[in-house]
């Protein structure tokens, strides 16, 4: 699917969908419980459907309804020679590893697109370490093998995701474990996420200058009913998107999130953008935007977007610390770059850091733009033609429908040009 964008200004209100990061811990936690959870979810994604299907595999039973998932804890007389496809999610695949590891089960794990080369050789290693006997050190990986308690030794500065499977596996161990960190964590909002999940599940996890300590032997214990949070990453798309010359209201959000990502607001507001607050909702519209420095250590999934104000920014915009974007669903600093090149941005890119000049004369007359198979360079792609006026076509957008199926369906609600051919 390809998606010519038009020059428009989108203006509006948008309730947002449910945070795909809350839904995946959600479900887990349902699936690793004492009694089904009902799940009030907004909106579904690909990412969701890939945890959902590998839970129903391990022998959950999963039923999606109007307002959300019913989930019923997964069954330990499920087969044991199971294939679990976490498509291209990585939170799938490094939130199931250490569980499936903890349950001892006898599992294939796989995936697609860019996932089997995104970094897990850290994480194998400790689960070997601690009794796991998968050989592989990429996908696919044959699971097999139980692994004990102890400790579990872990930068913290490749994916949180290794700490929070190893999180929610730990617990389910009989013996007691530590979480100890060889360095300070990156993406720490994440963690919190977790914390705040594995709390309503009424996991104990006792916090440490150094890392983590778990008791073994504990229940997840239901909550019955849970609704999952409206999504700050998603929703950093229409933040930008208003600052960058629009007025967009977006609904259904917490201000006090423990998601790292509702940081877009105040970044907006450091470039010039003007900011209301409302009861759980936003309100974000154009200013003077002037370039800023931003530190992308513990919010590399907004990094794309910032890019977009950045380009349409007064002056120079340095985004700092953001190697790890290159080992996403693309390399996104050159997915980044190369686009707005193309939209006529002047961006340099170093191996840890971006730098846009803002300001400059966008081309006229039509531009090809690549998707990379990355949701987040769609989104961020499409709001920047569209602010600059550029007449530009996203090629392979479907890859939106990894964390927000309903993104142009709701751009063009808002006023943007957006036709797919
Ligand atoms: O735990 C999560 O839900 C996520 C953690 C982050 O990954 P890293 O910790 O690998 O940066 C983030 O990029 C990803 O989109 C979702
Ligand atoms: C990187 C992302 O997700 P994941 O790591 O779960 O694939 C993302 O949603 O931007």
């Amino acid at each position: 699917m390809n998606i010519k964008i038009g020059k428009s200004i989108l203006k509006g209100n948008i309730k947002v969908i449910s945070s795909k990061s809350d839904a995946h811990r959600l479900l887990i936690g349902g699936a690793l419980a004492d009694k089904p959870t009902k799940i009030f979810l907004e909106g579904w994604s690909n990412d969701i459907e890939a945890t959902k299907s590998c839970l129903e595999t391990l022998g959950c039973e999963v039923i999606r309804d109007n307002d959300g998932i019913q989930i019923t804890p997964l069954w330990d007389g499920q087969a044991d020679d199971i294939v679990l496809d976490c498509v291209e999610s990585g939170s799938t695949l490094r939130f199931l590893l250490p569980i499936v590891a903890a349950l001892g089960k006898h599992a294939i794990l796989e995936g697609q697109g860019r996932l089997p080369e995104r970094p897990i050789d850290v994480l194998l290693e400790e689960l070997r370490a601690h009794g796991s006997l998968v050989k592989e050190n990429n996908l696919p990986l044959v699971m097999a093998g139980q692994i004990s308690g102890g400790v579990y030794t872990l930068p913290g500065n490749i994916s949180s995701q290794f700490i929070t499977g190893l999180l929610f596996a730990l617990p389910l161990l009989e013996e007691d474990s530590e979480i100890r960190l060889t360095t300070k964590m990156e993406s720490r909002g994440y963690v919190d996420m977790t914390l705040d999940t594995l709390r309503l599940f009424q996991i104990e996890i006792e916090e440490k200058d150094w890392g983590f300590k778990i008791k073994g032997g504990q229940t997840y214990r239901s909550p019955l009913e849970v609704s999952a949070e409206g999504d700050w990453s998603g929703a950093a798309f229409w933040v930008v998107a208003g600052g960058i010359g629009g007025e967009i209201t977006c609904t259904g959000l917490r201000k006090n999130s423990c998601q790292g990502d509702k940081e877009i607001v105040d970044l907006m507001e450091q470039f010039g953008a003007k900011v209301t607050w409302g009861e759980n909702e936003v309100m974000v519209c154009g200013g003077n935007l002037k370039g800023i420095t931003i530190d992308a250590a513990q919010i590399p999934d907004l990094v794309p977007a910032l890019c977009v104000a950045a380009a349409l920014a007064e002056g120079t915009t340095i985004i700092y610390n953001a190697g790890r974007l290159r080992m996403k669903e693309s390399d996104r600093l050159k997915a980044m770059a190369e686009g707005l090149q193309k939209l006529g941005v002047r961006v340099s890119q170093q191996p840890e850091s971006i730098k846009i000049e803002g300001g400059s004369v966008h081309p006229e007359g039509e531009v090809v733009l690549d998707s990379y198979d990355d949701h987040r360079i769609v989104m961020s792609l499409a709001i920047a033609a569209a602010a600059m006026g550029v007449e530009a076509v996203i090629e392979r957008a479907e890859a939106v429908s990894k964390s927000y199926p309903t993104f142009f369906a709701e751009f063009t609600r808002l006023g943007g040009a957006a036709d797919v051919f």
